[in-house]
């Protein structure tokens, strides 16, 4: 191997393993008003309370949990489009806390977002051409006309749309059109972090895939880092190299994509991956099946302790009822894993030395229940969270 060859490697190694986003125990706690004038502040929801992740450069990580865990949420609090409460949030070296103004819509050319229904992130006044250079325009990068109409008709190519939809309206597209719109849209000002909010979630079963190559492919022709947010299983597995799930909050556990779909480790992915149907009736039929107790409980009145003692089959009581643990890794047989896991005993669940107890529905304090769009793993294994 040539001296250069040898170089370039070291420098690709070194770029795949550079930090582009730290969140650091990021929250985003809404106050909950009451009183004639809305003035009194009577709760809060704790939506996002205590976010700690990191994606490198060049990855796809990808987010899950139930419908109301805080995943849109902290999605928005990484672009400050939700101002967090709490915790540091660093964008390629740079602290996002203090920036305001030009420094902060500066910081938005690097971070754009690509939401879950495209008609109503794309004004319907518009027509493609003018919506793909609103941003170009707004960080100047559209001075020499010629450039910018070669920089245009690059998008549409890169997202498999004819120069002709340039003069044409969102309505006149279809959700899949529309979606790639969308994403040349957050092409359009060169971004390096992608938040894809439940990016194929509004799209027919068949165009989901189609849409999700295409971002595959705009990643490999633009450079791009994505934060995949995604309630289906199947769309996380299959697009993301590394996967962490949300549990009323914050993460629970996170590991490389095969080594959390082939060893959950927690008590939650565990109950998550059991309801995964699997192909084949006779390993289905001999596979641990886990059903979880009560639903999501509300996050303005989050159980004490680890977030999910209410419904865990494994539970402790005191410790797990009253400590609150962290993320960290869990070595199995003595040997570091990739998973970083929030359990007092992921490693005896793991062995068996804990043995799993049912937990009954009422074990769940019916004033904790949400509020909000919740699953109920108990009737429907499959729930908001949707199996491969
Ligand atoms: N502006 C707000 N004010 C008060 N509560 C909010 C606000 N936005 C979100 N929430 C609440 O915060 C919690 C987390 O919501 P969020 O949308 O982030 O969850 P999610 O995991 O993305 O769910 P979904 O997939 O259904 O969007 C929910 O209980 C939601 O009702």
């Amino acid at each position: 191997m040539s001296e250069t060859t040898s170089m370039l490697d070291k420098k690709d190694t070194a770029a795949e393993h550079e930090v582009l986003l730290d969140a650091q125990d990021v929250k985003v706690h809404f106050p909950i008003k009451r009183g004639v004038f809305f003035d009194k502040t009577v709760g809060h929801v704790f939506a996002v309370d205590g976010m700690t992740l990191q994606i490198r450069r060049g990855e796809t990580y990808g987010l899950v949990g139930e419908s109301g865990c805080g995943k849109s949420t902290f999605g928005r609090a990484l672009l400050r489009l939700e101002e967090p409460t709490n915790g540091t949030v660093t964008f390629a070296g740079t602290d996002l806390s203090p920036l305001k103004g030009e420094a902060l819509r500066t910081l938005r050319r690097h971070m754009q977002m690509v939401f879950q229904d495209p008609l109503s992130s794309l004004d319907p006044r518009q027509t493609v051409e003018s919506l793909l250079l609103e941003g170009m325009r707004a960080h100047g990068l559209t001075k020499d006309a010629k450039a910018a109409d070669a920089r245009l008709r690059e998008l549409l190519t890169a997202v498999g749309l004819p120069v002709a939809a340039l003069r044409k309206y969102p309505h006149e597209f279809s959700g899949g059109q529309r979606q790639r719109i969308g994403i040349a849209r957050a092409l359009s000002v060169d971004p390096e972090l992608i938040v894809a909010d439940e990016p194929v979630s509004a799209l027919d079963v068949s165009v989901q895939a189609q849409v999700i190559n295409l971002l595959q492919d705009v990643q490999e022709q633009f450079g791009l880092t994505y934060l995949v947010i995604a309630h289906d299983l199947a769309v996380v597995r299959h697009i993301s190299d590394r996967v962490g799930v949300m549990y009323l909050g914050s993460l629970v556990e996170e590991a490389d994509s095969d080594g959390l779909y082939a060893t959950p480790l927690h008590p939650y992915t565990r109950a998550l991956m059991s309801a995964v149907p699997i192909p084949d009736p006779l390993i289905e039929d001999q596979r641990e099946q886990i059903i979880l107790a009560g639903d999501l409980p509300s996050p303005a009145n989050p159980p004490s302790g680890c977030r999910f003692h209410t419904r865990c089959p494994w539970r402790q009581e005191e410790r797990c009822d009253t400590e609150r643990p962290q993320l960290r890794v869990v070595q199995i047989d003595g040997v570091p894993t990739s998973h970083r896991v929030a359990c007092h005993y992921a490693e005896q669940i793991h062995s068996g030395e804990i043995e799993r107890h049912e937990v009954s529905a009422t074990a769940v304090d019916p004033s904790s229940l949400s509020d909000s769009p919740t699953v109920n793993t108990q009737e429907n294994p499959g729930g908001p969270i949707s199996a491969p």
